[in-house]
């Protein structure tokens, strides 16, 4: 397989595997805009890997990176414990010759780490769209001296005195050195933001920085990280050992499974759980597409009188994603061990189809100093794991985002079948995180159930539902006085959410027509005894989440 030159020692990942490709290092210090900069990397064709800003210098030297780039962040470089990089950085990248592109925070960063001056700015903060204009031609814009171009700032802190061997490239209006480089150390400072879309040249910008400055090569395609990861599945399972696989029928698990089956085959062993927290008709549904799509045997475990049983009661939303989780692993458990006792077969390994956002919403890296640091939700697939799970992981998408992993299972060595490239995504504690407070509570998940459904179809019917990244039905608690038939109800309020997303990070709420809403409101009162009021949330990520919980 094709590696890049790094057939001796190639760099190591999170799980102790080895990786082939070039790789572009993008260190966290915290910004909102970290996850983004990773993105644009690898949709340059080089795969990125993101790493708290204050991992050790050996643990960056075993990834081997051939660029590294510095995120923005909250602090501020002058402030007693702000986020710094390993002693001895600079020296390693200038003696190894890696060129390194700080942006904002990480250019303040690199500024004050070699000696320079980094303050609040005199002339004031910058924040929103701002023009700036190089001053000389430079290595880190491939135009000439007073080209002008509109970018994206967030700060109030300022490069005043640069360290030895610096330029300044680019000021403000205002007359902040925006860019800075030092061609000779190959460093390289941006103080707005070139991965936000309203940085109208940022993208080539950073294009150019892994491209002509960097030199990389364009060696992160769909088709070399499915031929990767298989091969990481034959080192890690083995020629002998069996394998469980959760199965959901949503997109990931499909493309896991497709893919884990390929090097397994029969050592393969599908489960899908209905934990009560389905949709409607749903377990059968998915039962179906599994045998007339899919063609691998799944075995199908009705565990939902248990899972509700033990969610009685409880309202925290933490607290039922814990049950629910653990609920999981049980029924895993439970297969693996009836395996054992039927065939005499003792499945060691555990395949899911957990992907990046999953892992950085539940965990974040320890050392990350993101706003975002905290645990957001704890995803039943990560945060939700028993610290003795009997099973060690196979986790194949755990690095990608969900329209790579839509990527991987349409190549032709895939071919998922389009149903469930399709699908929206429905996470694993299903209507438990559709129904605020106690999921058994009277009429909750009936009454949930039904909506859902109606909502579902009426965008599948006007064309709508591929347009929307994500569309479903929450219960809320709450009764209201309506009027039906001359009648007083005082019935249950249920409110839709349809939002456009391209990996589930940051979202909005999509905009029907009012008649198209009209219509859907009218239907669901009219054909749903108990509910009387419908309502639309126009919330986007941030700062609400896309489900309701
Ligand atoms: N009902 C289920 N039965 C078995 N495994 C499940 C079930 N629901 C979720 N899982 C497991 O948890 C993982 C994470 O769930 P998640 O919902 O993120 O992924 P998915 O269902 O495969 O795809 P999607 O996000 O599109 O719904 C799944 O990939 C699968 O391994
Ligand atoms: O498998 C999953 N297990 C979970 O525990 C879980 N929680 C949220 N999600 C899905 O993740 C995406 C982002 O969700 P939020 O904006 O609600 O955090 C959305 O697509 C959510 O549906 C989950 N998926
Ligand atoms: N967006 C950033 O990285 C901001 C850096 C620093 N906190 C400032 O305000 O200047
Ligand atoms: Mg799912």
């Amino acid at each position: 397989m094709e590696n890049g030159g790094a057939a001796k020692k190639k760099p190591r990942l999170e799980d102790g595997l080895q990786h082939a490709h070039t790789v572009c290092l993008v260190l966290d210090f915290g910004s909102q805009y970290t996850q983004l900069i990773a993105r644009r990397v690898r949709e340059n064709c080089i795969m990125s890997i993101l790493l708290p800003g204050d991992v050790s210098l050996d643990r960056i030297q075993e990834i081997d990176p051939k660029a590294i780039i510095l995120s923005g962040g909250p602090n501020s470089v002058h402030i007693e414990g702000a986020p710094a990089l390993p002693s001895g950085f600079f020296e390693w990248t200038e003696k190894k010759t890696i060129p390194v592109l700080g942006i904002c925070y990480g250019m303040q960063l690199m500024v004050h780490t070699l000696g320079g001056k980094v303050q609040t700015s005199s002339l004031g903060g910058e924040y929103g769209q701002m023009r700036i204009r190089t001053t000389q031609a430079s290595q880190l814009y491939s135009y000439e001296a007073d080209h002008s171009q509109l970018v994206w700032m967030s700060h109030g802190d300022s490069a005043e005195d640069l360290p030895a061997d610096f330029t300044v490239v680019a000021t403000s209006e205002q007359g902040v050195k925006v860019a800075i480089e030092s061609a000779k150390r190959r460093l390289y400072g941006l103080q707005y933001h070139p991965e936000v879309m309203h940085s109208e040249r940022g993208n080539l910008t950073l294009q150019h920085f892994l491209n002509s400055i960097a030199s990389l090569k364009a060696d992160w395609k769909m088709e070399n990280v499915l031929e990767e990861e298989l091969e990481k599945i034959r080192r890690v399972v083995g020629p002998t050992a069996h394998a469980i696989c959760a199965l959901s029928g949503g997109v990931d698990s499909a493309v896991a499974a497709t893919l884990v089956h390929k090097v397994l085959g029969d050592r393969l062993h599908c489960v899908f759980v209905d934990n009560g927290l389905l949709r409607l008709h749903e377990a059968e549904q998915v039962m179906d597409t599994f045998k007339n799509h899919l063609h691998l045997p799944v075995t199908k475990v009705d565990d939902s009188e248990r899972v509700l049983g033990s969610l009685k009661g409880i309202a925290d939303p933490e607290a039922k994603r814990k049950k629910i989780g653990a609920s999981f692993i049980d029924v895993f458990n439970n297969f693996a061990n009836g395996l054992e006792k039927k065939g005499g077969i003792k499945p060691t390994f555990l395949v899911q189809g957990t992907l990046y956002p999953d892992v950085i919403e539940s965990c974040p890296p320890p050392g990350s100093h993101q706003k975002h640091s905290h645990t957001i939700k704890s995803h039943h697939n990560v945060g939700g794991l028993p610290k003795d799970l009997q099973f060690k992981l196979v986790e194949p998408l755990r690095e990608l985002f969900k329209d790579e992993v839509r990527a991987m299972g349409r190549l032709p060595a895939m071919n998922v079948p389009e149903p469930f490239l399709r699908r929206h995504p429905f996470p694993g504690p299903g209507l438990g995180v559709r129904i605020l407070g106690d999921v058994t509570q009277p009429d909750g998940l009936a009454v949930l159930r039904q909506v859902d459904a109606i909502f579902i179809q009426a965008l599948k019917d006007g064309g709508l539902y591929d347009k929307i990244w994500q569309a479903f039905a929450v219960f809320l608690p709450v009764r209201s006085v309506g009027v039906q038939g001359d009648q007083r109800t005082h019935s249950y309020v249920v409110a839709l959410r349809a939002v456009i997303s391209s990996d589930g990070m940051t979202a909005d709420w999509y905009p029907f027509q009012p008649e198209f809403l009209r219509a859907v409101s009218t239907k669901i009162c009219n054909s749903v005894r108990l509910v009387n009021r419908v309502v639309y949330d126009v919330t986007s990520k941030p700062p609400g989440t896309i489900e309701w919980e």
